[in-house]
């Protein structure tokens, strides 16, 4: 039954001050008299609209985009329904200023906007407290996810010490049906390399440089093992570490625990699901395609190996030969056998040197191949930017890649919007409309040749990664499979307008992401049932009705005094 009638052991001051549970003016009659609120609040009661209606309002008069994602952290700190209600009926306008582009400014700027703490920091100097910090932040709690960040990579913006993980939570509350009462945000602080929040005197985290190897190593290794031992069935989230981090983490703990790093995975499938919808357009196979990956950190080999995947499970190609469709070019040029310093995950996507003997010269230290000499010699039919270099999509390149296919796919999914690698009018203008479009961040709409509006989709990992997460908690999943990742883009591609009309949007709008998002869950959980992942006896058929009753949504349900309630 949705709302549940809720046994809280909170009164007065206390239940006003607690997010979770206050419904400030709209707490009923009989809730003043049983919580001691008669005499705390003004005497109207009001619905839940017209709260909405006040906060919207307020919200209005801020005039920045800064201004109005502080005003909504605060709400959020003093009503959750609210806040996240408020979202909900205004989600297409407001997810750009709690998430991405604006969060990229807020986190940026933590440390001078902070108010209040959310969710639990764990800090390398305090190591030897984590279990009992650990414990008391989810004292009385059944927890379904732990989203973790040590913010090293934020977005395209580097390393800001602490920050993100608490945006990210709310994105699975928002639009994946997550209640927010069981998610943890962690922040793991383990120092930081920015110079600017060394010197900052208001910076909050802990100043000292990052630490490394196997401190580093042992700081995150207790953490996981007090999830995996608390809560064994609970999905741990992995954003925004550094690319020497993410992907080793996610290596060493996926077999044991199901863990999901989004910046890995979630841009793989949602990328996937793109390429797919516009490959439906081009009419063309995956395994057909020809791509160019700029910038090979976290996102960009996260993305390689997803589709590289999915030619060998969709197309039936033999994973070598896969290997050969992808061009993977990172800030010294095109990865081949002579670059240097080649990052070991990325060694079976290494292009043969003596296929591009022409732009080497020995000992030139210049000599390094660039993404225009690329386009031009393997004529791609897909680019895709997660390098944080704005503007590295340039006309040449663009112009020299649409000369080589007839509908070039060009991705520019670098975040926030500043960093994009190609502003999509311009990529839509120089290609005179054939492109297909994707980024990162939101944009306007380009116009195509015949005046008509040629809709950018948002290629942003967070139209999966909600629903794969609530799939995953709520068929109780052991593990995070690449199967269930697959099984989870697949219906995201298959819900694509282009299908329909291929003059639209490569993705559905985001104002959809929350039914977007439930129909990858489903996807997700059936998969996990189907390959014997699952911790739950369903029947496939019965998922969808399971999952909908497990579904958090932000209204308000009746509250019962009791001393042995909730607090
Ligand atoms: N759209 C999405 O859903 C999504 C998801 C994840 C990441 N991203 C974005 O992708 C970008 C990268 O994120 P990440 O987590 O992979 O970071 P990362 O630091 O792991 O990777 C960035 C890579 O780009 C390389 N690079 C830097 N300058 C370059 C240049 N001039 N040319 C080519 N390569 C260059 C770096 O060496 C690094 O390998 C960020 O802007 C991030 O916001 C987008
Ligand atoms: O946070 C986002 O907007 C997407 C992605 O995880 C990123 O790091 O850019
Ligand atoms: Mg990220």
């Amino acid at each position: 039954m949705f709302p549940p009638i809720s046994r809280v052991a909170l009164r007065g001051e206390a239940i006003l001050t607690q997010p979770r549970f206050n419904k400030g003016t709209a707490f009923t009659a009989a809730e003043r008299k049983a919580f001691g609120l008669t005499g705390k609040l003004p005497y109207r009661i009001n619905s839940l609209d017209e709260q909405c209606q006040r906060a919207y309002d307020q919200l209005q008069s801020q005039t920045t985009d800064i201004g109005k994602n502080s005003f909504l952290q605060s709400m959020k700190d003093q009503n959750w329904v609210l806040f996240y209600s408020l979202l909900t009926r205004h989600l297409r306008e407001l997810i750009p200023i709690i998430y991405t582009p604006t969060e990229a400014d807020a986190i940026a700027n933590y440390s001078h906007l902070f108010r209040r703490s959310e969710g639990l920091y764990l800090t390398f100097p305090n190591r030897d407290s984590m279990e009992e910090d650990f414990l008391e932040a989810t004292k009385g709690k059944s927890v379904d996810l732990f989203v973790s960040s040590d913010a090293e990579a934020i977005l395209g913006i580097g390393d800001q010490g602490v920050g993100i993980s608490a945006a990210k939570s709310v994105i699975y509350s928002l639009i994946g049906g997550i209640d927010p009462s069981k998610a943890v945000a962690v922040t793991l602080d383990v120092g930081t390399n920015n110079e600017n929040l060394l010197n900052d005197p208001l910076y909050v985290g802990w100043p000292h440089e990052r630490i490394r190897g196997k401190e580093y190593d042992d700081f995150v290794d207790k953490f996981v093992q007090l999830v995996r031992k608390h809560f064994p069935h609970s999905l741990l989230h992995f954003e925004d570490y550094g690319v020497t981090n993410a992907q080793r983490l996610l290596q060493r703990y996926r077999e044991t625990h199901a863990v999901f790093n989004d910046d890995i995975q979630g841009t793989g499938a949602v990328t996937l699901s793109t390429l797919m919808a516009a490959i439906g357009v081009t009419k063309s196979k995956l395994c057909d395609q020809r791509i160019i990956i700029y910038g090979a950190g976290s996102a960009g080999l996260g993305i390689t190996k997803q589709l590289r995947d999915a030619m060998a499970s969709i197309d039936n190609v033999p994973v070598e030969e896969a290997n050969e469709k992808f061009w993977l070019i990172d800030k010294h040029g095109l990865i081949t056998e002579s670059l240097p310093d080649v990052r070991e995950d990325l060694k079976e996507f290494v292009r043969k040197d003596s296929e591009w003997k022409e732009f080497q010269s020995q000992g030139d230290s210049n000599s390094e191949i660039k993404l225009l000499d690329v386009v031009k010699k393997i004529k791609p039919t897909v680019i895709i930017g997660t390098s944080t270099h704005a503007g590295g999509f340039t006309r040449e390149v663009v112009e020299a890649m649409a000369e080589g296919c007839d509908r070039p796919i060009i991705f520019p999914l670098s975040n926030p919007s500043r960093l994009v690698e190609v502003d999509p009018k311009d990529a839509n203008d120089w290609t005179k409309g054939k492109a297909l479009l994707a980024t990162g961040s939101p944009f306007p709409p380009a116009k195509m040749p015949n005046g008509k509006d040629y809709i950018i989709a948002e290629c942003n990992n967070a139209l999966i990664y909600p629903g794969l997460g609530f799939g995953a908690v709520i068929s109780q999943s052991r593990q995070m499979t690449d199967t269930m990742i697959i099984a989870g883009a697949r219906r995201l591609a298959s819900l694509s307008p282009a299908l329909k009309d291929p003059d639209d949007a490569l993705l559905p709008d985001f104002g959809d992401a929350p039914s977007i998002n439930f129909e990858v869950a489903v996807a997700v959980a059936e998969q996990a049932i189907e390959e014997g992942s699952a911790g739950v006896d369903w029947k496939k058929e019965e998922v969808r009705e399971k999952a909908k009753a497990k579904l958090w949504q932000p209204v308000y349900g009746e509250y019962v005094y009791d001393e042995n309630g909730d607090r």
